[in-house]
């Protein structure tokens, strides 16, 4: 549904407004391309098709530096810059960019813990950093770098204390915990304290706190970090159900693309405080100009393997690198490998994504 960016516009407020959206996703728009300003709050929670409502929204952070024995320099850092969004209820959206784009700082402005130092911020209708502790009964927030958990307690004893902290309902909090525990697994771990968690149970474990209260929002910032492969099926799994289930409003930050690919059907790309692209994922591919990588190992050490329209851009021993179009079948060119070469293994690389938005630049430039 999303396909406009706020492009390279940025602060003087033309980004995020014009609803327009570039042939290849980039250009102006305010995302759910609503072109005729932003709702004023004015249903009880901004309405379904913004649901979180980010107009021209900007975070600076005051950073003092120590620059002699007396001396300090005071510098700002534009974290935030003239960001403008829209996600309608039950829309499950991925935010993806470079380290220190600004994803956090957004999803933290988004829960109320930091304030806006510009712009127009609304969450079901709600100012987050005003009404932080209203917004909280209806949020939940996954943070995958760090835990809400108690460290030294069981599993149980957190969400024990969670209840009390939300004001659960008994019956509310029995039928949520026990739809968790089977969903996440959680079975054996209740009894376990949350520093001898894995850090795929841990984060499981998390995530389950984070909806004890029946959130209608679940932010999760870097919810599969560091987590193996089946950890990752897991918690993939279950947010696309959540989702399907229960219509939980989900944005997400991560730096793995299949993130996004599995449970996203938009995806916002942030560089540099800014929205650069905002639309399904697969637009992202073409306005990047995409390429996917297979990794191929062979039996033994062979010429360059030769099945257009992929093409080997690196050879190490029987180690093979082909570069094949984003939105050519994997599937089908892997076939084709192994009818016709000896195969040992192989993988396939999702684009870097920091590749990724420098081509689009790099189009944008030349466009
Ligand atoms: N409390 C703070 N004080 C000063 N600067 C901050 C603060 N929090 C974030 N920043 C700066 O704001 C910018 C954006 O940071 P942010 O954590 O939002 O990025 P990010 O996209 O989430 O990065 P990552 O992918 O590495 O988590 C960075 O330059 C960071 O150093």
């Amino acid at each position: 549904m999303a396909t406009a960016v706020n492009g390279r516009g940025g602060r003087d407020g033309t980004g995020g407004r014009d609803g327009k959206s570039g042939g290849n996703g980039m250009g102006h728009g305010n995302g759910m391309g609503g072109s005729d300003g932003w709702a004023d709050g004015g249903g009880a929670d901004g309405g379904d098709d913004g649901f979180i409502e980010v107009d021209r929204v900007e975070k600076v952070f005051e950073v003092r530096r120590r620059t002699g024995f007396l001396r300090r320099e005071r510098r700002q850092v534009r974290a935030v810059d003239a960001i403008s969004f829209r996600v309608a209820r039950g829309e499950m959206v991925g935010c993806i960019g470079p380290n220190g784009a600004g994803k956090s700082t957004t999803i933290k402005m988004l829960t109320g813990i930091l304030t806006p130092s510009g712009g127009r911020l609304r969450v079901a209708g709600i100012d987050p950093s005003r009404e932080r502790t209203r917004l909280a009964q209806r949020i939940g927030v996954v943070f995958g770098q760090r835990t809400t958990l108690w460290w030294d307690l069981p599993l149980i004893d957190s969400y024990r204390l969670m209840r009390r902290m939300y004001r659960i309902p008994d019956a509310r909090y029995r039928a949520n915990l026990d739809r968790c525990v089977e969903l996440l697994e959680l079975g054996g771990l209740l009894d376990v304290p949350v520093r001898q968690l894995s850090l795929g149970q841990r984060m499981r474990g998390d995530i389950a706190a984070a909806l004890l209260h029946d959130p209608e929002v679940l932010y999760l910032d870097e919810p599969t970090i560091g987590l193996d492969v089946v950890s990752k099926a897991k918690v993939r799994g279950f947010l696309r159900d959540l989702n399907a289930e229960r219509g939980t409003t989900v944005l997400l930050t991560t730096h793995d693309l299949q993130d996004i690919e599995q449970l996203c059907s938009r995806v916002m790309v942030i560089d540099h405080g800014r929205l650069v692209y905002d639309g399904p994922l697969a637009g992202l591919h073409q306005a990047g100009g995409n390429e996917r990588t297979l990794v191929v190992d062979l039996e033994r050490e062979l010429p360059p393997i030769e099945l257009p329209p992929a093409r080997v851009v690196r050879v190490e021993g029987p180690r093979q690198w082909l570069a094949f179009p984003a939105d050519e079948s994997a599937a089908e060119l892997v076939a084709r490998i192994a009818a016709a070469y000896p195969l040992a293994d192989l993988s396939v690389r999702e684009p870097d994504i920091e590749a990724v938005i420098g081509r689009m630049y790099a189009e944008k430039a030349v466009s």
